[in-house]
């Protein structure tokens, strides 16, 4: 069976984090692992409390996990400061892990910051240089390229800055767009969008996570990048339109009916 392992923060009412990347790991077919690297107390409503790893205990759970069972890919997601993500630069090159998805979490749906400001630099120039793709959200690809995005030629001049600047594959995600929900993918010097029709449904909690892990998944199974995008914006898309509704605010989405026997494998 083939293997991904989610470095990300636990989300306690399991709608994103390690939660959100378990599930999605499992419904696509693939063994999941997890190195956690801060519990936070938050609902659909917010993010009350983040009780951060030590670096040392992120370290031991990287290792325990990369000396026994070696992870066919890797996603990344909350990583709130610049010692927890030097370690794991360090382990992930070290390992040479393969397959990397960094998803460069900043903001929660909720409006809570997730990573520390002064652990951007750190992020752009320790932990992106070693990713296959990074998944930036809109404002989150605003912040990493210094460019407004407005349009969809904005879209593209800032994923392939992106992309040229951390010599990895960028999807920039359109889901905060106003209209469709279409994904751009830069890769190897060629840029593609990914349709997606937007789903009227206000419960997108853990849709960032969800889309990241499910890249991961397909990678690890041997898809090229461009299918596993695919497939994974099909895995979102159907997490949607299950329009699950549970929580006071922006609440989490169905995996159980995500693929909807769309695939067999
Ligand atoms: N209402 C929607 N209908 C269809 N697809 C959506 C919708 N909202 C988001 N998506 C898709 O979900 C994926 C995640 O995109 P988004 O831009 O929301 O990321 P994000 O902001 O990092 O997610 P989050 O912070 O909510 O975890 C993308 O594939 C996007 O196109
Ligand atoms: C532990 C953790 N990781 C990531 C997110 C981002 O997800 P969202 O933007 O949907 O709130 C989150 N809320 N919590």
């Amino acid at each position: 069976m083939r293997t991904a392992l989610s470095i990300a923060g636990s989300d306690s009412c399991g709608g994103a984090g390690i939660q959100a990347d378990i599930k999605t790991m499992t419904m696509n077919g693939v063994y999941a692992m997890t190195a956690v690297t801060a519990l936070t107390a938050q609902n659909t409503l917010g993010v009350r409390a983040i009780q951060e790893a030590t670096p040392e205990f992120l370290r031991q759970q990287l290792d325990a996990v990369f000396e026994d069972i070696f992870p066919d890919a890797v996603k990344i997601g909350m990583v709130a400061s610049s010692d927890l993500i030097r370690v794991i630069a360090d382990r992930l090159h070290c390992c040479k892990a393969m397959n990397i998805v960094v998803d460069p979490v900043m903001v929660s749906t909720s409006n809570a910051a997730l990573i520390k400001t002064d652990a951007v630099s750190t992020l752009t120039e320790e932990l992106l240089p070693l990713a296959t793709l990074i998944t930036p959200n809109i404002p989150e690809a605003q912040v990493l390229s210094g460019m407004e995005i407005h349009s969809s030629a904005d879209m593209e001049k800032a994923a392939e800055q992106l992309g040229k600047s951390y010599g990895c594959a960028v999807l920039l995600k359109g889901g905060h767009c106003v209209n469709d929900a279409n994904d751009l993918l830069y890769s190897n010097g060629t840029l593609r969008w990914f349709e997606g029709k937007r789903i009227d449904n206000p419960n997108t909690h853990g849709t960032g996570c969800t889309l990241s892990s499910a890249i991961a998944a397909n990678l690890a199974k041997g898809y090229t990048l461009e299918k596993s995008v695919e497939r994974a914006k099909d895995y979102i898309s159907g997490a949607l339109a299950a329009m699950l509704d549970l929580g006071k605010g922006s609440g989490p989405m169905n995996h159980a009916f995500a693929l909807n026997n769309k695939y067999s494998d």
